[in-house]
């Protein structure tokens, strides 16, 4: 059976929190995602003890945003931790995004489009105009155009997404919720099928599996929904 097409998100306030999590969900996802919390409290040495013995594929979420020499000196720096994924804004502009490309050729780089936190209210209340819909295809545009492989939106924009940047790119959705969670501090969401539905490729899913009693049993449940999902519309299961 492969593992589902989830990053879980390890969002954890300790260590030993984060590495009893990938280990509870690693048999059902194909992912794990390190973020800034983890990252900042306990550097490198945090991708040695999520990604364990089970060698699942990690994603480090450090969204860099500065100008490209500094970036790209991040990105080097972070090279032999050989993460899967390394994000960066969008917003950085095309020239940042080809220096992490550049600079971390055996990783791929995912442009953050806009933040799925941030609703139409909060993007023109930081004087961007338009729809998050309009903002999120112009930097997906700009993105793949300076040479990212993968794109981060949220499962609102991603069929618009896919139909701009074609089959080729990975596009990857925080923002996902089963049905009746909780949306916590997440604007722009939808459930897991719907984001798989409209052409996602990796879903980010933290809180709704980590904040569970059973966090590995709850990956199981949306991991077996999603395969049942794939099953249905003649996608790989
Ligand atoms: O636009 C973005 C980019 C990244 N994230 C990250 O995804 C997870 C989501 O966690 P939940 O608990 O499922 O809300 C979190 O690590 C964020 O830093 C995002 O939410 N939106």
């Amino acid at each position: 059976m492969t593992s589902a097409p989830i990053a879980v998100a390890l969002d954890a306030p300790d260590l030993e929190t984060a590495a009893h999590w990938a280990s509870v969900v690693t048999p059902h996802v194909s992912t794990v995602k390190v973020g800034l919390e983890l990252y900042l409290r306990y550097g490198p040495e945090v991708i040695a003890s999520v990604r364990g013995a089970s060698g699942v594929q990690v994603f480090l979420d450090l969204k860099l945003h500065d100008i490209p020499n500094t970036v790209a000196g991040a990105a080097r720096a972070v090279a032999r931790l050989r993460p899967a994924i390394l994000t960066v804004h969008a917003a950085g502009g095309p020239a940042m995004i080809r220096a992490a490309v550049e600079a971390l050729p055996d990783t791929r780089i995912a442009a953050v489009t806009v933040l799925t936190s941030l609703s139409a209210a909060d993007l023109h209340g930081i004087g961007l105009e338009g729809s998050p819909d309009d903002a999120v295809r112009r930097l997906a545009t700009l993105a793949v155009g300076a040479g990212a492989q993968a794109l981060v939106c949220s499962p609102r924009e991603v069929a618009a997404v896919r139909a701009e940047v074609g089959p080729d790119i990975t596009l990857i959705t925080p923002g996902v919720r089963p049905a009746g969670s909780a949306t916590q501090d997440q604007a722009r969401v939808a459930t897991p099928e719907r984001a798989l539905a409209d052409g996602a490729d990796l879903l980010v899913i933290g809180r709704p599996i980590t904040g569970a009693a059973d966090p590995g049993a709850a990956a199981a449940g949306i991991a077996a929904a999603l395969r049942r999902a794939l099953t249905s519309t003649g996608r790989d299961a």
